[in-house]
């Protein structure tokens, strides 16, 4: 068909849950790969396939091959501009980027300057008149430990209140078998007195129980994965209970877990536990550069596998709004957005 490819296309959406350096697509890998042949990177090495899969330490293994390649001002602001222009071409109104800042001493790249350019990135975009309002959450990877999550939580309420409203929170994300939430707390604590919103990745491996426990008493002010907090997968009760009790909205990225292999298959992600349970869920890609996906995919594929018609996918695509982090003027005028594209969606 492509009717209904079209719908999806159309359909108004929310991304809140993006890596950057996951996200960059087939063509800016070959502009890059093509800045830096002495790399010897190939496509294989960034991305995986359709109908491929790949273990979750495989799939950190490609973060630092993309890393190797985009590791100056000039690359990030490609990459990020490349990315923004993308996904507003898939139809995505608003947009949270999420990115753990690096800094590169040969190339002068400092964690500042890549907040800045990332900023700059926006910015651009905003100025072309590209079609998308861009937030920016700055990235905590759990793997460096919990002073460099400090300073990376200092560097964020910088940004939150010098960006004009750009930098909204923290994300804490990285290779969820490593380290343990305990002792980025403080710094967790720190950053929501301070005002930033949190989005933290939770128990995206099936050993993060007393993690994930710990971590929703902050509580974050939404998800990523959830992947085994429900009882069915060996979560429990009360930590489903902590969730909802906190109305806290999960995202979920249906490709991502099946390519990385913490869901045996579409049918069985869990995004039907808390779509049936009515709990506030929003559909993202995560990496779409590296599981070489969309959101109008994962749109499509979430209605295909469980049910949902297209009345159904634009409630779930609306509610997203309520989730956001920008404040309540925005939710009101992409809630007016949706209103006035809906005779076009459904023409
Ligand atoms: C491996 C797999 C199935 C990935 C999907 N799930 C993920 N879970 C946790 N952290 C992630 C995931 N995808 C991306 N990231 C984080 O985002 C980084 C890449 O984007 P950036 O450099 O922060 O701009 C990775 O190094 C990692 O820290």
């Amino acid at each position: 068909m492509d009717n209904d490819a079209d719908f999806y296309r159309e359909l108004p959406k929310v991304e809140l849950h993006a890596h950057l350096n996951g996200s960059v697509s087939f063509q800016t890998i070959e502009k890059l790969i093509r800045r830096k042949p002495q790399l010897n990177i190939e496509h294989s090495m960034t991305a995986i396939g359709k109908g491929q899969q790949r273990t979750l330490e495989e799939c950190f293994e490609v973060f630092k091959v993309i890393h190797k390649l985009v590791d100056t001002e000039e690359d990030i602001l490609m990459v990020a501009t490349d990315v923004i222009r993308e996904f507003a071409a898939d139809g995505v109104k608003y947009l949270e980027l999420r990115s753990t800042p690096r800094e590169k001493k040969d190339t002068g790249l400092t964690k500042r300057s890549y907040v800045e350019t990332i900023i700059k990135a926006i910015q651009q975009c905003k100025n072309e008149g590209v079609d998308i309002d861009v937030r920016f959450l700055v990235a905590v990877d759990r793997r460096n430990g919990a002073e460099v999550a400090m300073e990376t939580v200092k560097l964020a309420e910088e940004f939150m209140l010098s960006s004009d409203g750009l930098v909204l929170g923290l994300d804490l994300s990285g290779d969820p078998t490593v380290g343990h939430g305990k002792y980025l707390l403080p710094a967790l604590e720190k950053a929501k007195n301070s005002g930033l919103k949190l989005s933290l990745h939770l128990s995206e491996v099936p050993t993060q129980m007393d993690e994930s426990d710990l971590l929703l008493n902050l509580p974050p002010d939404r998800i990523g994965h959830g992947t085994f907090l429900h009882p069915e997968v060996g979560g429990s009760q009360s930590l489903v209970d902590k969730v909802v009790n906190n109305n806290i909205p999960l995202e979920l990225c249906l490709t991502s877990n099946v390519k990385g292999q913490t869901v045996p298959c579409y049918s069985k992600h869990h995004f039907n536990y808390w779509y049936q349970l009515g709990h506030p869920s929003v559909i993202c890609t995560d990496d779409k550069g590296v599981f070489c996906t969309d959101l109008s995919q994962e749109y499509q594929l979430a209605a295909s596998t469980f049910g949902l018609n297209h009345e159904d996918v634009w409630k779930l695509s609306q509610q997203a709004i309520d989730c956001i982090f920008a404040p309540e003027d925005v939710k009101q005028q992409l809630k007016q957005k949706w209103k006035e594209l809906h005779p076009q969606v459904f023409k």
